[in-house]
């Protein structure tokens, strides 16, 4: 039988005070800087499900739904909500918190997905990643949509196939004509 691992194994949370250096011109978190902490949190939850080196594949549902305050904090969360041969499916909450008045609120959510690789954590290129187990009642909701959410993104990844062949990498600069 092969291996399962349980949501909360892999669960990462990362909470950060959102300081004057990270604002965009609203006086909001920059949303590339919300981007970075994503993939950070969720890199080590893919760590802690398959203990193997892993790249990031796709980022997608990527919603941005409050603005993060400065002096707040920001809190993400991530964990593995579906995994197939190689690829792992992470969701992210990411929860602001207004540090005077302790209310809190849902700022953003998505879901990425990351390919395991051979590294040097392990060389080994004939495997299969634990597959997930979700216990609470949220776990067990986000986790549900595995299927459906992993065969869309196949379909769009054959289709982004078929684009991305049409695109040019000449240097935009020089006369193509
Ligand atoms: C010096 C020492 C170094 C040591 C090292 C240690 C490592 C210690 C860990 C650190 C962790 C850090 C984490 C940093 C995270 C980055 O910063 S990574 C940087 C950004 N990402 C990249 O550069 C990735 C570039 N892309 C690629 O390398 C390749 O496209 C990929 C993602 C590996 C896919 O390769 P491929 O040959 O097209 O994949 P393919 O064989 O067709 O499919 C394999 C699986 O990937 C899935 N897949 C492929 N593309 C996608 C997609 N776009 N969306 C969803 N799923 C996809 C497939 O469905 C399939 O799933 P399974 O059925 O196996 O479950």
């Amino acid at each position: 039988m092969s291996e399962t691992k349980f949501c909360r194994e892999s669960r990462v949370i990362q909470t950060h005070r959102i300081f004057p250096f990270d604002l965009n011109p609203f006086e909001a978190l920059f949303g590339g800087k919300l981007m970075s902490l994503i993939d950070d949190a969720a890199s080590i939850s893919v760590t802690r499900h398959c203990r193997r080196g892993a790249v990031t594949a796709s980022l997608d549902n990527l919603n941005f739904l409050k603005p993060l305050h400065v002096n707040h904090s920001v809190c993400v969360e991530s964990y593995i909500s579906g995994a197939h041969k190689k690829s792992m499916e992470v969701f992210v909450k990411v929860v602001g918190e207004n540090l005077t008045t302790g209310e809190r609120y849902l700022a953003a959510t998505c879901f990425t997905t990351f390919v395991a690789v051979p590294s040097h954590m392990n060389e080994e290129t004939d495997f299969t990643v634990p597959s997930v187990v979700p216990e609470t009642e949220e776990e067990k909701l986000v986790c549900s949509g595995y299927e459906k959410r992993r065969l869309h993104r196949l379909q769009e990844r054959d289709e982004y196939k078929e684009f991305a062949a049409t695109l040019t990498t000449d240097l935009p600069w020089i006369d193509q004509a």
